[in-house]
């Protein structure tokens, strides 16, 4: 699986690189089939990557963007919790993607995880196959993801069983060892079937962790366990995160 590593001085750099990172994704997803579908996690990410995106809002084909959510909390849509809600507030709010093309967690089912579950499955597969298609499982033009200070990523947690899932799309859980408990999210099927993943991890409490991670001897760290078969995996770091890392495993952000 080839993986990239780049490390910036600050957090305003990573999301400078990120918004030309995202541009050649959207651009090369355009030139191949007309749309740009990018699922988005919540936490840091939305801010970091808003930082960059509205600075240069006019180079994006807004219309053209297919947005999901890598997971997202069972809550309503304008819950403090909510991913889509961050989401919102940093950036979609603030382009003109047609909502219709915003695919949020159906509000009514949030008091049933499993339901909400298997409605965001039927969601990507009528974006995905709306023909019916045999999709085993969507390919993404990009995935963005987070992890988390124990090396989680999407809702995807260490020892949790849902790491083990191989059939569904998206799963869910009411056990989350970081609150809220319930949530949904995108399985490790559905990650490594990806064009291209981007960690975007900031800030010095990741730094044990993506030297964990990064060397890849540890198994079970699901962040560590995102590996495309026929993508690309990024890391967009920042000096703080990065501390701990040899040299070796950085490369030169001059190659985006
Ligand atoms: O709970 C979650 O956490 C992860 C990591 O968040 P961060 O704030 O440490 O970047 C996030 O990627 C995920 O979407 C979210 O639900």
């Amino acid at each position: 699986m080839p993986r990239t590593v780049y490390a910036f001085p600050t957090v305003n750099d990573v999301s400078a690189s990120l918004r030309d990172f995202v541009l050649r994704a959207q651009d090369e997803a355009l030139a191949k089939h007309d749309r740009f579908t990018i699922a988005l996690s919540g936490g840091s990410l939305p801010a970091t990557l808003a930082r960059g995106l509205l600075e240069h809002q006019t180079a994006f084909q807004w219309s053209k963007w297919h947005v999901f959510y890598a997971d997202e909390r069972c809550v309503p849509l304008n819950d403090a919790e909510s991913n889509h809600r961050l989401a919102h507030e940093a950036f979609l709010a603030h382009v003109p993607i047609p909502a219709e093309q915003v695919y949020t967690i159906n509000p009514d089912l949030v008091g049933q995880p499993e339901a909400a579950a298997e409605d965001y499955q039927h969601q990507l597969m009528q974006a995905f196959a709306p023909t019916g298609d045999d999709v085993r499982f969507p390919v993404f033009d990009l995935i963005l993801l987070g992890m988390g200070p124990d090396g989680h990523t999407c809702s995807l947690f260490p020892g949790h069983p849902l790491v083990n899932e191989r059939t569904l799309w998206v799963s869910s859980l009411t056990d989350s060892p970081k609150p809220p408990p319930s949530r949904i999210t995108l399985t490790f099927p559905v990650l490594n079937h990806a064009h291209a993943v981007a960690f975007v991890t900031t800030g010095a409490n990741k730094q044990d962790m993506l030297v964990r991670v990064l060397d890849q001897t540890e198994e079970g760290l699901p962040a560590g366990m995102v590996n495309p078969t026929a993508g690309h995996v990024y890391w967009f770091l920042d000096e703080p995160a990065a501390a701990k890392l040899q040299d070796s495993l950085i490369d030169r952000p001059a190659a985006l």
